[in-house]
């Protein structure tokens, strides 16, 4: 197995910075997601990674090695694109075989083997003669995963592969990705900017905002104790809420807590308090604010917004503990679900909370 490692990695077009200094490590054996909005430099830095693009500058090392100058071909990296070329006349099987015939060290029985188990943990022993004409786009692109990975290679890099795919294959393609991942422990990035995708598949989940990584953590780390406003609001469906605080007597008071968090440091003034919508507790507390939207969201979960004074509070709770538009909802938040930002937007570190399950 093998690690990548970006050492201050950068790519500029024109006056234009795609990928701005990265420095990090993508986990040996591990699925590292790139998650960011669109423009953000994720395709960019997997190119540079597949070696179909050449940093402006800083190096790129796969296992110890500094790839530079190594040709897509020498690298060991299979790759899954969103469009994925296929030989239409030949079979599941043969397609997924394809690529191992160009490999002399893999053997004939080897390459049966190989093909045996990608059909196996892709579950598509039925369609092992299916031509690829035949399929849809989930199953074709299954197909492609198959053979990406199929040749063993140390590093295989996803760009969006389920972006084209209906929402029901779509969940059937991620779970295969999930099995064949967890099965062969490569060494996984995988691009998206669909967060269910990241937090079901990652190990790690590497967050980009205008070609910087600006927090690379376990998944549910990142979503419980996020470092930025930007990482708060981009995770979540919807993001975090932010309400300006104040800070007095070095303690943050909001009718949302039912005593004062102290805040180390002795400041005074303004922080902002994030609060994810399903953390906040309905029914009781100091906090009283009039809901004026209430609606049904994924397994009958309720979304209300809550005007709190000149604060709008977006609140998730169950049916019985939803209030109708119009009507008045108490509603607190437990300390230790809170984070606090500073006025750059940045966690204040101190306050940050451990992970809560
Ligand atoms: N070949 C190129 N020439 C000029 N600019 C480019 C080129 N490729 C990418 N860019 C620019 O670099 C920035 C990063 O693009 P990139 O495609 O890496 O982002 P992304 O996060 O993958 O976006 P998306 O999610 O939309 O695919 C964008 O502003 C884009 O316009």
């Amino acid at each position: 197995m093998v690690d990548i490692v970006l050492d201050r990695v950068t790519k500029r077009f024109g006056s234009q910075t795609a990928v701005d200094a990265l420095e990090t490590t993508f986990g040996s054996g591990q699925v590292t997601c790139l998650l960011g909005p669109s423009g953000c430099g994720k395709t960019t830095l997997m190119r540079m990674i597949a070696g179909l693009e050449v940093p402006t500058a800083g190096r790129i090392l796969i296992g110890g090695r500094d790839v530079a100058g190594l040709p897509p071909r020498q690298r060991d990296v299979g790759m899954v694109f969103q469009y994925p070329v296929m030989y239409p006349t030949l079979s599941v099987a043969e397609n997924i075989e394809e690529p191992l015939r160009h490999d002399r060290s893999v053997s004939g029985g080897e390459r049966a083997k190989r093909v045996d188990e990608m059909l196996d943990v892709l579950d598509m022993r039925d369609l092992r003669d299916a031509l690829i004409d035949e399929l849809n786009t989930g199953l074709r692109q299954k197909v492609a995963v198959g053979r990406a990975v199929a040749r063993h290679a140390e590093v295989v890099l996803f760009d969006e592969p389920t972006t084209n795919i209906e929402v029901d294959a779509k969940l059937t393609l991620i779970r295969a990705i999930k099995a064949v991942t967890t099965r062969l422990r490569q060494t996984i990035v995988y691009v998206t900017h669909d967060q269910t995708e990241a937090m079901t598949l990652a190990d790690s989940i590497a967050l980009m905002e205008q070609g910087r990584i600006v927090q690379q953590d376990a998944p549910r780390a990142l979503y419980a104790a996020p470092r930025t406003r930007f990482a708060g609001w981009f995770l979540g469906n919807p993001g975090m809420n932010y309400l300006g605080t104040e800070v007095r007597d070095g303690a943050v008071h909001s009718p949302m807590l039912a005593a004062p968090i102290p805040l180390p440091g002795g400041r005074n003034g303004q922080v902002v308090l994030g609060v994810r919508p399903e953390w906040i507790t309905v029914g009781a507390g100091r906090a009283e604010g009039e809901v004026t939207d209430c609606v049904i969201g994924i397994g009958g979960r309720r979304l209300m917004t809550v005007r709190l004074g000149r604060e709008v509070v977006r609140i998730k709770c169950s049916a019985a503990e939803a209030v109708a538009p119009g009507g008045w909802v108490r509603f607190s938040v437990p300390p230790d679900r809170v984070v606090l930002f500073d006025d750059k937007g940045e966690a204040i570190a101190a306050l940050t909370q451990g992970v809560p399950a």
